[in-house]
């Protein structure tokens, strides 16, 4: 494997019983790269990214973090996780738990740097408060302080930002981007797609346990397209737009295909449109969102 994946894991397979919960799932994790995993409840996107933890036994495939078989623990050493569910020592202070796993990552990070590390989640004022006294949010804010304190190459985040206000999702987003500027890796599994559709560079699908598509935005949403309110449209100005590729007509509203990150062809476009005589109304770009293709990716396989 070569040394520029963060993760990587192929064929994985898990079965609980009789029920299967993960089926041949392959995917990577580039360093640098922020993917982000999708599903519905129970499509095996925890089970996934506990396999890749070598948290739990694969009952087939392989993974690799950081280029070592998952399963040995050096393999966890330069890793961040922040679990779905967990629950820190009460008795504690927030600044106690970082030591603590500072300490159990054996990880050399002076006591400023973790005080700068609470600061980084919104809890730089709360150091020294006890964590059961901290509301769900602010629990979620230390599990993240706790996954980057000792300055992980690859972090992953399992449902980071579930009991976060709006501030906090929008403060996770900027420490997600924050860490791939330093070529940090990151697997983030939210049900926000919003969220992972601002973020992430590429998405893997999970649904009943396989992957159900994987790619980048670009290549999960396809092309963009344009949706054209004309009048006045000649013979001339139907030429032009055959020209480019007519996905829908109804009444005035025209919908062309726009090719992937291209500039030129809507200004191109409308100046030929009106050079024609044609009156343009409106003028609307448009792209499903990630949102749209993710129902319909599982709504396909539902049928
Ligand atoms: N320890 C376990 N024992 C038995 N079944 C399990 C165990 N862990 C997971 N499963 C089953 O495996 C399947 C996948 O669960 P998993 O937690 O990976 O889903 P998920 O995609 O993370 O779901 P959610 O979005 O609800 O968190 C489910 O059917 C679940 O019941």
């Amino acid at each position: 494997m070569g040394n520029d994946l963060a993760a990587q894991c192929s064929g994985l397979r898990k079965r609980y019983g009789k029920r299967t919960a993960v089926e041949d799932v392959s995917l990577e994790v580039a360093r640098g790269e922020i993917v982000g995993l999708l599903g519905p409840n129970g499509a095996g996107k925890t089970t996934v990214i506990k396999m890749l933890l070598g948290l739990v036994q694969p009952d087939a495939g392989q993974a690799q973090l950081l280029g070592r078989p998952a399963h040995e623990p050096a393999a966890r050493e330069r890793v961040g996780y922040l679990p779905e569910l967990f629950r820190f020592q009460p008795w504690l202070s927030a600044a106690e738990v970082l030591t603590l796993h500072v300490k159990l990552a054996r990880a050399d990070v002076s006591k400023a740097d973790q005080q700068k590390c609470l600061e980084l989640v919104g809890l730089g004022q709360r150091s020294g408060d006890r964590v059961g006294g901290f509301s769900k949010g602010m629990q979620q804010r230390l599990g993240l302080a706790v996954a980057l304190v000792a300055r992980p190459e690859f972090v992953i985040l399992d449902e980071p930002t579930s009991a976060l206000d709006p501030l906090g999702r929008a403060d996770v987003r900027d420490i997600v981007l924050e860490l791939k500027s330093r070529d940090v890796a990151v697997l983030l599994n939210s049900h926000l797609i919003g969220e992972v559709e601002r973020v992430c560079d590429r998405v893997v699908i999970l649904d009943h346990g396989t992957v159900a598509a994987a790619g980048s935005l670009a290549e999960l949403l396809g092309q963009r397209e344009l949706r054209l309110h004309l009048t006045g449209v000649t013979a001339e100005a139907t030429q032009r737009l055959a020209e480019t590729t007519v996905l829908d007509r109804s009444g005035d509203w025209i919908t062309v295909a726009l090719p992937a990150d291209d500039d030129a062809t809507v200004p191109t476009l409308v100046s030929d449109l009106a050079r024609l005589g044609v009156k343009i109304h409106a003028v609307e770009p448009g792209r499903i969102t990630l949102e749209e293709r993710l129902l319909g990716i599982l709504r396909k396989a539902d049928q």
